[in-house]
């Protein structure tokens, strides 16, 4: 058994997160307090550490930051993309680059699950880890990386920078099964969402929080399409979308038998994946019909637009929608439709939790040399 912490509960104390949140609904803690919480409690040093790399391999945040940096220029669709990929990482047992493990011999990796079929942004890792592997080899943890690459991207899109600590180490093998069983899937209700996220320890407010990562990317009709024509095998559509809207994800999805069978879980088919190779080499694939996240071109990057129109019934999955089902989330919902800087602040609070979820640390896991394999 592999021995796990969680670093999350040392780092932002869980209980002055609930203490300020019993106060009032839409309090929250101010980002002062993060900077008071750097000063260690007593007892053994945390294994996750600001700068871990500093004596090992000085370098490693700033050519994260580059490649990224460099890579966005080139297809902004990569920040959407890396920071899905660190919550379908660090949901499944932890943040500890399971999810970047390819199937091996007979065996099968999270890669090859129905909820992450659609993943992307693999072989941005890829780039990152061989540059790292070239400056100061074996030393930067995959998971790290993917840490760091999300937090970069998150503030490529328009929303905000949160510290991270480092140290993570890599798992030596993979969790296919937990990933297809308890990642969330698109036609959750609102109690098996909470079930799913409060297993973990994330509270209603951090679930209405990081869902505002739904601000950016896209989502493909497969996992929506049940809402405009079949909900419920009713024949009819989702009583809870806004007409005018349903007219609109109608337009742009039609109604694409194949893709309506597979809503309910994931596709199947290979999803079109980011080539940063030659275009020579890359496989010519046709795009499945999806829709923008910002479907009407705001571009204020990260924001109140996503929670707006779950108030308009405008949510693209039923999950989303869902936020509002529940007085609780909806109250968090209409705060957030109205103020961008608190859901910055506690979107910024969630995501260090995230990130600090379960990680492996020394003794325990290892570095990989390739995220791909297992060391
Ligand atoms: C109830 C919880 C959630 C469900 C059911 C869900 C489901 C989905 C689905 C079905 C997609 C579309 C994938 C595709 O069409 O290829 C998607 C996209 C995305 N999700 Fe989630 N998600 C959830 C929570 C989260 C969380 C917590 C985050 C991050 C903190 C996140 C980040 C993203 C991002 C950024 C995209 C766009 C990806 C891209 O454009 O490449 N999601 N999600």
């Amino acid at each position: 058994e592999i021995n796990r912490s969680s670093q999350a509960g040392n780092w932002v104390s869980s209980d002055s997160y609930s203490v300020s949140h019993s106060e009032s609904p839409i309090s929250s803690p101010p980002m002062s307090r993060t900077i008071e919480m750097e000063i260690e409690p007593p007892g053994p040093p945390l294994s996750l550490r600001y700068d871990y790399y500093r004596e090992t391999c000085s370098g490693a945040e700033q050519t994260i930051k580059s490649v990224v940096q460099n890579l966005y220029l080139l297809k902004p669709d990569i920040a959407p993309s890396l920071l899905r990929l660190v919550f379908h990482d660090c949901f499944v047992q932890g943040c500890d680059a399971s999810v970047l493990l390819d199937p091996g011999d007979g065996t099968e990796s999270e890669k090859d699950s129905p909820p992450n079929k659609s993943l992307k942004g693999f072989e941005v890792i890829d780039n990152i880890k061989s540059e790292l592997e070239r400056i100061c080899p074996g030393v930067v943890s995959c998971a790290d990386i993917l840490v760091l690459a999300a937090r970069e991207s998150v503030i490529l899109a328009g929303g905000p920078f949160y510290p991270l600590q480092t140290g993570r180490k890599d798992s030596n093998m993979s969790f296919p099964e937990e990933a297809t069983y308890q990642l969330p899937r698109p036609q959750d209700d609102l109690s098996n969402i909470i079930e799913k996220f409060g297993s973990r320890g994330f509270n209603k407010e951090e679930i209405v929080s990081l869902l505002g990562a739904h601000s950016i990317g896209k989502i493909h009709c497969k996992f929506f399409l049940n809402r405009l024509y079949n909900f419920g095998g009713t024949d009819q559509p989702d009583p809870s979308i806004d007409s005018e809207f349903l007219n609109f994800l109608r337009s742009k999805c039609g109604n694409n038998t194949t893709s309506f069978n597979q809503s309910a879980s994931p596709s199947l088919s290979p999803a079109p994946s980011l080539s940063l190779a030659p275009s020579s080499a890359a496989p010519a694939l046709v795009e499945e019909p999806s829709i923008e996240m910002d479907y009407e071109g705001h571009g204020s990057g990260f924001g109140t637009i996503y929670y707006q129109s779950l108030l308009q019934s405008r949510g693209i999955l039923y999950a989303d929608q869902q936020l509002t089902a529940g007085e609780e989330t909806k109250n968090w919902v209409r705060t957030y439709a109205s103020d961008l800087s608190l859901f910055h602040k506690n979107f910024a609070l969630a995501m260090i939790k995230l990130s600090n979820h379960r990680v492996l640390t020394v003794p325990s896991g290892q570095v990989r040399l390739d995220c791909r394999r297992v060391a």
